[in-house]
């Protein structure tokens, strides 16, 4: 027996909304039509309700081995799935760090163990992050990860990205880049250096500390060869230099978070809370804007959240103190779809392709299709549906959101993984958790 969700809006080829009906047979979509008879399937009436592939996010921290007070892969999984999304990747800074075949092998074990989401462990570049060894690419792959990366840290080398690059390429390994010069850092800096920073007497953070891995990096990719992915991008001129990179013709990819699109840094309120702080920071109107149009014209490929889930004590420690990082997985959707595509900014085929079709395209994964055939992860979305972000509500242990009580539409209301339904928004959840 299948599953039929019945009256479902689907985005055509052309953009238009048209509705139709979707068999869900096993693990896959079997059939899109227009109308699909009951034969004693499961049906749901969506009622109109938009049907999308599953989001797919490549850039998680779920926090397990170490810092299962902040989040687990089960606490995690479910926020993926809350949040629509079906697939993800699991960020390697851990405790211990993800860098060994066995550590791979347990984050596997635990996602399934939990039977939510999808998720997909990187592995290290360097062991225990310390930029000083490679990993061994060959165990790690083998082990199952797609790509590697030291996310949480620059890896400071030249020499030490060189080899990983040219390690990876061998095995058709991506290399997914934290880019961050640590030399160009003031201790405890947390903002963007620009006016806000200035005007509290603060340190900041600069533009180039990110954007000159980029360059670097653009480079080595050229050399190499590998297929080279800049994580949370958010420099102007970061976006120029992969711009160039790609009309060059370099294999280099990159996403863009949420809070980065739609906050800069004159937003941070002056009590300089610390669920605002994250790596890399919210920066100028110029570079929010610069964003923008990179991800209008796919110089930026998808968007991701960077979901870094923190304790509140920890949040609480104020501005210098309190580490980097923000939840993004129950939000990152409703948020973009009513302050982008309901602004006129983006349309929604191009927000949903962004965050599903796209991740899964640049890193050669079999989701983010919705057709005939294709693996039935779905998420399906109440449009209409309009209610304020409230944290207490999360499935994920870290509430450290900037977002609390903007006033979003587009919730995400029921989500499959494998033709499995795996979440269902229901009013108590809502009501309840508090
Ligand atoms: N983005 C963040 O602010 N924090 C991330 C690390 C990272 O993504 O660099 C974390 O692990 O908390
Ligand atoms: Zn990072
Ligand atoms: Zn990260």
């Amino acid at each position: 027996m299948g599953i039929i969700l019945a009256n479902g809006k689907f985005v055509d080829q052309n953009g238009q909304l048209v509705q139709k009906d979707m068999l869900i047979e096993g693990e896959r979509i079997a059939k899109i039509a227009d109308v699909i008879p009951d034969a004693g399937h499961t049906r749901f009436d969506l009622q109109g309700k938009l049907v999308s592939a599953g989001f797919f996010d490549v850039h998680v921290h779920f926090r397990e081995p170490g810092f299962e007070a902040k989040e687990t892969i089960a606490t995690g999984a479910a926020a993926a799935v809350r949040g629509g999304f079906t697939t993800v990747a699991c960020m390697p800074n851990t405790r211990p760090p993800i860098d060994t075949a066995e550590a791979v092998r347990f984050v596997k074990q635990k996602a399934e163990e939990a039977g939510l989401a999808r998720v997909y462990p990187y592995g290290t570049i360097t062991v225990r992050q310390l930029g000083k060894e490679l990993t061994d690419f060959a165990a790690l792959k083998e082990a199952g990860v797609f790509a590697v990366t030291d996310d949480g840290v620059g890896v400071q080398s030249s020499a030490m990205m060189k080899k990983a690059m040219q390690a990876a390429a061998e095995l058709g390994l991506s290399v997914v880049a934290h880019c961050e010069d640590d030399d160009l850092l003031v201790p405890g800096a947390a903002l963007h250096d620009g006016v806000v920073a200035k005007r509290h007497g603060l340190a900041g953070i600069p533009s180039e500390s990110e954007s000159i891995h980029v360059g670097r990096d653009i480079l080595l990719a050229e050399q190499t060869g590998v297929h080279y992915h800049v994580c949370h991008i958010s420099a102007k001129e970061s976006v120029r230099l992969v711009r160039d990179g790609k009309r060059a013709g370099i294999n280099v990819t990159t996403e863009v978070m949420p809070h980065h699109l739609l906050l800069c840094d004159e937003d941070i309120p002056e009590t300089l809370d610390a669920n605002w702080k994250m790596n890399p920071p919210l920066r100028s109107k110029e570079d929010r804007e610069a964003l923008l149009a990179g991800l209008k014209d796919g110089t930026i490929d998808i968007i991701a959240t960077d979901h870094a889930p923190h304790t509140a004590e920890e949040k609480a420690k104020g501005l210098e103190r309190a580490p980097f990082g923000i939840v993004g997985l129950e939000t990152a959707f409703p948020l973009l779809y009513t302050h982008l595509v309901l602004t006129g900014e983006l349309t929604l085929q191009e927000l949903l392709s962004k965050m599903t079709e796209k991740p899964a395209e640049i890193f050669n994964l079999p989701y983010g299709r919705l057709q005939e055939g294709a693996i039935a992860d779905i998420t399906v979305i109440d449009l209409e549906k309009e209610q304020a972000i409230d944290p207490l509500t999360f499935a994920s242990k870290g509430k450290n959101t900037p977002f609390a009580g903007w006033i979003c539409k587009g919730w995400p209301v029921k989500t499959f993984v494998a033709g499995k339904l795996v979440y269902e928004q229901t009013d108590q959840a809502t009501m309840t958790s508090k």
